[in-house]
This record gives C-alpha cells, sequence and structure tokens, in this order.
C-alpha cells in the first residue's frame, strides 16, 4: 500500500515494525499466491460500477438501505459467481472464501443473500436425496431462485422440538400441506425472507396420519418466480429494524393450509414414500446438521470482526495522542498506555487463536461430512460438543472485545463512522443466532456430564475430553505454557467435578434428573466454558508450533509472543477459578503479571504491522478512525459534513418551532 500522505505517527509505526507485514499477511492467507489472487479477487470486485456507496447508508431510510443493499447484492454475485470454483462443493466454497473480506467492502452492514449462501446451499447439499440435490442446487447455485433456512417462530428458536409449523401428509393427493395453526407458529427471523427469497427451506413438523415423526426440512415456493407476488396460502413480510443486520430482510412467515407436492420434503435423510410410510433417519440429529455447519464457520467469522475492529482501534489509538505519561514530554500517543495495550493486544492475539481453532475444527467438519457419505456418524456427537462451546465462546469473546475496543477510542468510537458500533452489532448477533450461547454452552455441558460418568466407569473418551479420564490434581505449577494449558484443563475437570456432585446431591435429595441439571446449570456452564477455552489455549499452541517454524525468525518471535499474551491474559482474567483448582501461588500470580507486562511491551512497537498484515482495505473497514493512511480527523470532518443536516445554513425546524418557541408564541 502507498505510504503517500500517512499520518506521521502510523509512519513511524510501521517503520520500527521488526517483521515484515507482507510475510505475515501471506502467512495468514496460505501463501503468496493465495494473497495475490484474494487481492486481485477484491481489486475486480470494486472495481465495478456502483459497488460503492457514494451515500453513507447511515442517512438512508430503511426501505432505501434495503433497495440499495439488493442493487448491489447483484453486481457483486454476478461477479462473484464468475470468479467463484465450480467444481468445488458449497462446503468446499465456503472454507475458500474465509479470508475473503471483500464482501464487508460492499456490505457494511451485512449481505441480503447471506442466508443464501450460508444455510439455503448448504442445507440442500447437506439434507437433500440425489435428485433433489441435481435439481435444486444447480437452480439455487445459479441463483436462478434464492433462498433462506427458515426455523425459528415467533414462540420458539432455542427449542426446535417444540417448533410448531405443521406438515401433514396427504397420501391421496401426494402433498405436504404446510400450516400455522398459531400466530407464535409464525416463522420469524430468517435472513432474506421478507422481500428478498422466492424459495426457503421451512423446517416443519411432519404428520402422518395423526402421528408427529418430528421436525423435517421442506423446500417450498413462497413467491411467484415471475412477478415477486407471495403465492397463495403465505403470508410474508420483514420483521422491521434491528440493532443490526438492517439489510438482512429477517422476515416472517405463515402458512394458511399451503399444499406443496411430495418430493419437496428434503429426503437424504428420512424419506416419506408415496403411501406414507416414513424411512427413519440413520440418526435424528441429521436434520439439524446445517446448524453444526454454521457454528462451524461462526468461529472463523467472529475472529475475522475481531480483526476489522482492533485495525481501527490499533491504528486509531497510534495517531490519538491525549494526556501525558511523563512530565514535560509531548501528549504520547495513547497506545502508549500500557492499559490501552491490554485493551487492544488481546484482540489480535484472539484473532490467531480463534482463527487457528476455527481451521482445527474446520478439518473435524470436513472429515465428518466425509465418513458421513460412507455411513459413519461416530464423530457427530463430539463435533456437536466442540461447535456448540466453541461457537460460543468465539461469538461471545468478539462481542465483547468489539464493544471494548469502540470504547477504547473514546468518544469517536461513537460515531457510526468509525463502524466500531455497526462491528458491535453484527458481532453480538452472533451469540444469538445459530444458537443462544447459553444453550451451546448447555449441549457441551451435556456432553462433558456423560464424558465424566464414562470416565468414571474407566471408558474410552473423546480425544478432546481425554484429558477428564486423569482424575489427579496438579502437582505443581511452574508458569510454563503447557503448565497453563494443563491449569485450563484442571479449572474444567474440577468445575466439572462440582457440578456433577452438586448434581448427584440434589438428585439423593429427590430432585428429578432434569431439575437437579436446571439446579447446577449455572456451574455446568462455567465447566463448558473452561473446556472450551483449555481446547483454544492447546490448539492455538500446537498449530504455532506447527506452522511457524516455516517463517522468518522475527516473524516467529512475534507469533509465539501472541501466544504467551494470550495464555497470560487469560490466567490473569480467570485467576479465582485457577487459585480454586490449581497450585498456583500468588508469587506465581505475580510473576505471570510481569511477563504479560513485558510481553506488553515487546509487542507494542509491532501493533500496527500487525494489524496492517491483516491486509484489510480502507473500503473494507468504512471507519473514519481506521484508515491506512490515518488521517482520522481530516475524514471525521469530511464524514460529518455529509450530513444532510449540514447541506443547508439554516433548518427549517427553526422558523417552525425554535424560532416561535423561543419567542414566546408556540
Ligand atoms: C457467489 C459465490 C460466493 C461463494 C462464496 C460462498 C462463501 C461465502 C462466504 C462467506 C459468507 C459469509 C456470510 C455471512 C453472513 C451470514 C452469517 C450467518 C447468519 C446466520 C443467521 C442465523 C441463522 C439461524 O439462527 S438459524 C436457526 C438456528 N437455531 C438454533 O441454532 C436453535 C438452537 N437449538 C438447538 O440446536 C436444539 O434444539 C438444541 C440443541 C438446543 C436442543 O435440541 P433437542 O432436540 O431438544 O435436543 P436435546 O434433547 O437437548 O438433545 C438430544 C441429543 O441430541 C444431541 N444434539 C442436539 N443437537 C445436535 C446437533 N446439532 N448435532 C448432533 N447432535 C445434537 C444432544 O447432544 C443430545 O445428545 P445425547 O447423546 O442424548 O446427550
Ligand atoms: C440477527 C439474527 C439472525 C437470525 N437469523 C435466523 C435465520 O436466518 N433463520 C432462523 O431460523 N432463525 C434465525 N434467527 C433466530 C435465532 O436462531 C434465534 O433467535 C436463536 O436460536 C435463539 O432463540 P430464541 O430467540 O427463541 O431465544 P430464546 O430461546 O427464547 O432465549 C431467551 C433466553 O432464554 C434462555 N433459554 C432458552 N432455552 C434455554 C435452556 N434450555 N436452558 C437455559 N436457558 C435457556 C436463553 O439462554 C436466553 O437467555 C436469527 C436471530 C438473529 C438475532
Amino acid at each position: 500500500m502507498s505510504s503517500a500522505k500517512v499520518n506521521e505517527d502510523l509512519d513511524r509505526e510501521r517503520k520500527k515494525c521488526v517483521f515484515n507485514i507482507e510475510e505475515l499477511t501471506n502467512f495468514l492467507d496460505g501463501g503468496s499466491e493465495s494473497t495475490r489472487r484474494r487481492r486481485e479477487t477484491e481489486n475486480k470486485i470494486l472495481s465495478i460500477k456502483g459497488i460503492r456507496d457514494v451515500v453513507p447508508e447511515e442517512y438512508l431510510s430503511h426501505k432505501e438501505r434495503y433497495e440499495n443493499a439488493i442493487r448491489k447484492a447483484v453486481l457483486y454475485y454476478r461477479a462473484a459467481k464468475q470468479m467463484e470454483d465450480s467444481t468445488k462443493s458449497v462446503f468446499e466454497n465456503f472454507r475458500m472464501n474465509f479470508r475473503n473480506s471483500i464482501m464487508w467492502a460492499v456490505f457494511k452492514d451485512n449481505s441480503p443473500f447471506g442466508l443464501h449462501y450460508a444455510m439455503f446451499l448448504p442445507t440442500i447439499e447437506g439434507q437433500a436425496d440425489d435428485k433433489q440435490k441435481e435439481y435444486w442446487l444447480k437452480r439455487a447455485n445459479n441463483l436462478e431462485i434464492i433462498g433462506t433456512y427458515a426455523q425459528t417462530e415467533l414462540g420458539h428458536g432455542t427449542f426446535i422440538r417444540g417448533l410448531e409449523t405443521t406438515a401433514t401428509y396427504d397420501a391421496e393427493t401426494e402433498e405436504f400441506i404446510l400450516h400455522s395453526p398459531t400466530l407464535t407458529a409464525y416463522k420469524w427471523w430468517p435472513g432474506n425472507l421478507g422481500q428478498t427469497v422466492n424459495y426457503c427451506i421451512v423446517i416443519a413438523q411432519l404428520i402422518i396420519n395423526g402421528k408427529n415423526y418430528g421436525t423435517q426440512p421442506f423446500m417450498v415456493q413462497v413467491r411467484d418466480e415471475e412477478t415477486h407476488a407471495p403465492l397463495p396460502g403465505i403470508k410474508i413480510g420483514e420483521i422491521g429494524p434491528k440493532l443490526g443486520f438492517n439489510t438482512v430482510n429477517n422476515g416472517f412467515l405463515g402458512f394458511d393450509h399451503h399444499r406443496i407436492p411430495r418430493d419437496r420434503m428434503l429426503m437424504k435423510n428420512t424419506q416419506v414414500l408415496k403411501d406414507g410410510t416414513v424411512v427413519a433417519s440413520p440418526n435424528s440429529k441429521l436434520a439439524y446438521f446445517t446448524m453444526v455447519f454454521v457454528r462451524v464457520t461462526i468461529v472463523m467469522n467472529s475472529a475475522n470482526t475481531m480483526a476489522r475492529a482492533a485495525t481501527v482501534a490499533i491504528r486509531y489509538s497510534a495517531i490519538r495522542r491525549q494526556s501525558k505519561i511523563r512530565p514535560g514530554e509531548p501528549e504520547p500517543q495513547i497506545l502508549d498506555f500500557v492499559s490501552q495495550q491490554h485493551k487492544l493486544l488481546i484482540g489480535i492475539a484472539s484473532y490467531y487463536a480463534f482463527s487457528m481453532t476455527a481451521m482445527w475444527l474446520w478439518d473435524i467438519f470436513a472429515k465428518f461430512t466425509s465418513e458421513l457419505a460412507a455411513g459413519k456418524l461416530n464423530q457427530l456427537p463430539e463435533l456437536h460438543a466442540l461447535s456448540c462451546c466453541l461457537k460460543a465462546l468465539s461469538s461471545s469473546d468478539c462481542a465483547a472485545l468489539v464493544e471494548r475496543f469502540r470504547q477504547a477510542c473514546g468518544g469517536h468510537g461513537y460515531l457510526l463512522s468509525s463502524n466500531l458500533p455497526q462491528l458491535y452489532g453484527l458481532a453480538t448477533a452472533a451469540c444469538t443466532y445459530e444458537g443462544e450461547n447459553t444453550v451451546m454452552y448447555l449441549q457441551t455441558a451435556r456432553s462433558l456430564a456423560k464424558a465424566w460418568r464414562q470416565a468414571n466407569e474407566g471408558k474410552d473418551l473423546f480425544d478432546t475430553m481425554g484429558y477428564l479420564a486423569d482424575k489427579s490434581s496438579m502437582k505443581q505449577w511452574d508458569g510454563s505454557l503447557g503448565c497453563i494449558v494443563t491449569g485450563f484443563q484442571k479449572v474444567a475437570a474440577g468445575k466439572l467435578a462440582t457440578s456433577m456432585q452438586n448434581f448427584d446431591k440434589y438428585r439423593k435429595s429427590g430432585l428429578s434428573y432434569e431439575d437437579a441439571w436446571n439446579k447446577c446449570s449455572v456451574q455446568l456452564i462455567g465447566a463448558a466454558e473452561a473446556h472450551g477455552r483449555a481446547i483454544i489455549m492447546k490448539m492455538f499452541r500446537s498449530e504455532v508450533e506447527r506452522t511457524v517454524p516455516a517463517l522468518s525468525n522475527q516473524l516467529q518471535t512475534v507469533i509465539r509472543q501472541l501466544v504467551q499474551l494470550y495464555f497470560y491474559y487469560w490466567t490473569i482474567e480467570k485467576l479465582g477459578d485457577l487459585l480454586l483448582y490449581t497450585p498456583i501461588t500468588q508469587k506465581d500470580v505475580n510473576d505471570i503479571q510481569r511477563k504479560y507486562e513485558d510481553v506488553l511491551e515487546a509487542l507494542r512497537p509491532n501493533a500496527v504491522g500487525l494489524v496492517d498484515a491483516f491486509d484489510f482495505r480502507d473500503e473494507v473497514l468504512h471507519s473514519t478512525l481506521g484508515s491506512y493512511d490515518g488521517r482520522v480527523y481530516e475524514r471525521l470532518m469530511e464524514e460529518a459534513l455529509k450530513s444532510p443536516l449540514n447541506q443547508e445554513p439554516v433548518n427549517q425546524s427553526f422558523h417552525k418551532y425554535l424560532k416561535p418557541f423561543m419567542q414566546g408564541k408556540l
């Protein structure tokens, strides 16, 4: 990137960076050729005429924003389709786009076709039989039809078994009758549903001859392909403005005895024959498989959101000068305050921790899907337990850090032109969608509790829960990274042991299994969270050791410092737990605190280089505070001047209200 007219402080930061920024970008992309191709794609997309906004979208009305997003989506996806590798499966294509951030340049908020890619296509890929796949995947891949995933209802999101939409089979006509028996049965939330899609996968209770066979996915046309008018028996619209996702067109959908042909039920797993005979799925939870896929991708998505916010906050902290550290000296860059480094540098370390864990989790997912083709299902419970706690941890850390970065930018972080509030809107949504985080932790806890009992019986455990078999207590704390991983495993095991002991006591006192579980749920969530944290630490460290030896010495040192930072940060954050479940002493804590301060100091000169290496273009960041050139104050003023209120010297409200009011005439 050019360094012309770059803010002097930022320029100095880049000069003092000890490693080659391009080398790190290549490492993140998976090689210099991947970086080249990614940049080429970005250039192509951004050179499309009309793809950039002229008026900041915050000044558009709700309706205009939507229409503008659709206008750009058509331009963007037409170009993206031409660049797509059509030999790859839906899942592989997703993985290949993990480092592709250009979509965020086009959609500052989010894509109005996002659900088509994130859930509609993956559900066809994962739940349709071969014949259905052949037909629907082709149409959906070509964007001849646009779809979404309609599961959540007004009355139920978490408890899928409680969904009220019914699909009742009529063997005489070989049709399903979709119906929303109550207001709370209306689908509510599906992205892109309101005015954008013409098809959707509807999750409904399958009813045959009065018997409920559980929820199943149905391909449902909701709008006419030519006129886009809602089909008879379908009530559809959008659910209104939200904290974020305002270009996503989340919608509602109700059915009034709407009939669809039998072959519209996606029948890879469960099948309904013409006469109404049901052929059961090899595992009923395969119907939830799209959610597993999206949870896996959320780990990477959270890492990316965190990286964008960290880039903004760190660049801004390098140009912002405020207060005094030493008397008589000029005002320092706020990045020189150690407390500021503490707030921000964990964001960079967390990006590496989550993105490396995400790749590892992806490999487990990919292995499972390839084994699934051969009918092997035994890794599903472990994949489910892992994806639940990693989805929850990554999204909650991401939301907490993005909000912290926003505050770390002082008042200017509150401006929409910083883009930090919108990034928070995106980040916090992921704590709710695709399984609310508390509920996700409790799913992992369910699996941990099972493993705990199996460990007591000397049975084999999933690899990622293997540490639960070692019931011995930790003998000593030596402060090494290996010791910290063991420490976090002991915290997870300790919390689990306490939960299980209390659970057993509650059971003995007469509580039912479910009531005892509910009573222990706060502790169980703690155990699941600690389990997730231990996994991330273990993976982060081992992935770094596996991958960095190919890099220059300077870069190896910096990436290892990020690992140390992550480990020391969380040791200090979770001291209470470590004091309870490990032999850590006050002296050990002081040592870690000192090491933490040292690693902050060591990383400080490389902070800007580290965020530059993410290689987010200004168009992706959309931020007055975070652009590459650091012209923050000029950009703040330029953006302020775009306000419609600044387009006239006196606003009409003065004559209408203020003047008569001040002159006592109103
Ligand atoms: C043009 C070219 C471009 C191409 C490029 C494409 C690539 C594009 C790249 C980037 C694009 C990025 C786009 C990003 C923008 C989009 C962002 C994403 C937006 C996401 C929008 C959100 C969507 C949604 O929210 S959809 C709705 C999600 N809903 C939920 O998650 C509901 C949560 N609830 C549940 O999952 C379940 O009900 C439950 C788990 C809470 C409980 O289920 P229940 O049946 O009650 O089960 P339970 O009794 O508790 O347990 C029974 C046993 O089943 C096990 N189990 C449960 N779930 C699963 C599962 N999923 N898998 C496996 N097993 C499961 C459970 O453990 C129990 O087991 P046990 O042995 O009996 O203990
Ligand atoms: C931005 C966004 C996009 C979305 N996109 C889609 C989409 O495309 N398609 C779609 O189908 N859905 C979508 N959703 C819906 C989303 O999946 C649900 O909101 C989510 O699963 C949570 O369900 P709920 O809203 O019913 O929350 P609830 O389940 O009502 O949760 C409310 C509270 O109850 C608690 N709670 C609930 N059950 C339990 C339990 N068993 N144990 C302990 N506590 C519990 C929760 O922890 C939470 O604190 C989207 C949501 C958002 C915010």
